[in-house]
């Protein structure tokens, strides 16, 4: 089967598709071999010692001494880790009550671990192609972004495809109607050509900027894309949004951050030096950010590492970098997987030493997320013990990892955070998103319950939901349309 795919003007596109990657050409320049033993590692890691890139391979491999994972050596891993979050953060477990709200899934990028675009040309009023995506206009973003705030949210997250219409302002606009031909250099059609207009990038922000909301969108990724053709800096890209009602940046499109991996799984995407940069311009900006890693394909353990590195050097230089989220693939409906790339995702112990490892390499980024939406209650629960001590937000719609194949739901309340995070014996806080404001939640506190957020504009403690007061439970698959 081949990927549906079709260029910016409408034919089918030569570029990359998985197909012609042959998971047995695929050889790297990195490697994970070192001339570290993981005995030293370990008492590096363990005396609270900077981690070399030897260190991180020796610790997140149990030894490259040996093949395969070493059980032992992994519980030595996740306990040093343990105790590195317990002296960093002690014993709280932080949660957001947020709303995710995307506003399209038109994309041409192309990247091959990804089922949450959909083709652009499709979504052209005159298509006549029939296509699960959506675009929401800012009006649209604006009404569900006002219903999450009545229902307690303080944080919206939005991450969308690079919808071709998608521009800046009106400024951007004229530059790439002047650019328009040839159109494929800039990746731009005018509003005009699509069913929906997506509205600018600063009216988007606008209009999921409601009252005091804290707005958490634009990925490198997108910034890039809401500068293209253009002269400008990506401080200068943020600034115009944080203008518009940004208030801080996700670290997603990190995937890996080592270009030969990303020349295999995302070759249409910025690379790892416009990564660091558009990160560097959102601080320069006066936002903050988070940073992600996608792990779990056709990566070895060398490049995690080395990924952890170029996130390491980026927090010493900003200090901007709030919380490391890793996102482990998930593979089932992407094109990695339909075309035989690769069968799975990391294994548990994978996940287990990914999170204990960022712990301890990333010394200078106080807090490691643990997402329920890549790896369920129980695993996400068990990952709290490894190195985590954020278990992400309530955040009402999920659309991501639902299309990739992930089947973990699209909620959690907060009755079924603080039953969670209690049964470990930990210390249920919900938080804002730069983690400044903290409420711990006492179970025993009689005017506790029902419990609900109380931190967002318009959060009384009402739970989110009239029937959120159950239990934890692996909630079915989400719908794959919105
Ligand atoms: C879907 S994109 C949306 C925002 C924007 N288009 C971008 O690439 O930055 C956001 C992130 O989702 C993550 N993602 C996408 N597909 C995934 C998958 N199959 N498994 C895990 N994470 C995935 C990737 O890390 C990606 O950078
Ligand atoms: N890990 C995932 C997240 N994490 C982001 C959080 O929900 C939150 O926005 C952040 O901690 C800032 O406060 N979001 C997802 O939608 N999916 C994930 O897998
Ligand atoms: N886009 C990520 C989620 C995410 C959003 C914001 C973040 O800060 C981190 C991660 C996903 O669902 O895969
Ligand atoms: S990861 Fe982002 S840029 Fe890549 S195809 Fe998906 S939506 Fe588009």
């Amino acid at each position: 089967m081949s990927v549906p795919f079709w260029g910016w003007n409408g034919e089918e596109r030569a570029m990359t598709s998985a197909r012609e990657v042959d998971p047995a050409d695929l050889e790297f320049d990195h490697v994970p071999e070192t001339d570290q033993s993981f005995e030293n590692a370990l008492a590096n890691a363990r005396d609270g010692r900077r981690l070399s890139v030897a260190d991180g391979i020796e610790l997140i491999t149990t030894g490259t001494d040996r093949e395969g994972i070493d059980p032992e050596r992994k519980e030595a891993v996740l306990e040093a880790a343990d105790r590195r979050r317990a002296a960093v953060v002690g014993e709280e477990v932080t949660f957001v009550a947020n709303l995710n709200n995307n506003v399209t899934t038109a994309c041409n990028t192309g990247c091959l671990f990804c089922n949450f675009k959909d083709t652009a040309h499709a979504f052209e009023a005159d298509s006549g192609i029939d296509h699960p995506g959506f675009t929401k206009t800012p009006a649209e973003s604006r009404e569900i972004v006002a219903d999450a705030l009545e229902m307690g949210i303080s944080e919206v997250t939005s991450v969308s495809g690079l919808h071709p219409a998608f521009a800046l302002n009106e400024e951007h606009h004229e530059i790439l109607r002047a650019h328009a031909t040839p159109e494929r250099e800039v990746n731009y059609k005018p509003p005009a050509v699509y069913a929906t207009d997506p509205g600018t990038y600063r009216e988007q922000m606008a209009a999921m900027s409601v009252d005091d909301v804290h707005l958490h969108s634009m990925t490198p990724e997108e910034a890039a894309h809401a500068k293209r053709g253009t002269d400008w800096s990506y401080e200068d890209v943020y600034r115009e949004l944080a203008d518009a009602g940004l208030d801080s940046a996700p670290g997603t499109a990190a995937e890996i951050l080592v270009d030969e991996v990303r020349d295999v799984i995302c070759p249409g995407k910025i690379g790892t030096d416009d990564w660091v940069a558009a990160m560097e311009g959102a601080m320069a900006a006066g936002l903050d950010t988070t940073a992600t890693i996608m792990y779990g394909h056709v990566e070895n353990a060398a490049h995690r590492v080395r990924h952890l590195e170029v996130v390491r050097d980026l927090q010493d230089r900003t200090g901007g970098i709030r919380e490391f989220v890793p996102l482990s693939f998930v593979h089932e409906n992407t094109p990695l997987a339909k075309h035989g790339v690769v069968d799975s995702g990391a294994s548990d112990a994978e996940d287990e030493l990914l999170i204990a490892v960022s712990r301890l390499f990333l010394d200078n980024v106080d807090h490691v997320q643990s997402s329920w939406v890549k790896y369920g209650d129980a695993k996400g629960l068990k990952l709290l013990n490894c190195g985590a001590d954020d278990f992400m937000g309530t955040i009402l719609s999920e659309e991501i990892t639902a299309r990739a194949g992930g089947e973990y739901g699209q909620f959690r309340s907060v009755a079924d955070y603080v039953e969670m995070i209690d049964a470990i014996g930990r210390v249920p806080v919900e938080r804002s998103t730069d983690y400044r404001t903290r409420r711990r939640i006492d179970l025993d506190d009689p005017d506790a319950k029902p419990f609900g957020p109380t931190i967002g504009p318009r959060a009384d403690g009402t739970p989110m939901l009239p029937d959120d007061a159950g239990g934890p439970d692996e909630r079915g698959p989400a719908p794959a349309d919105d």
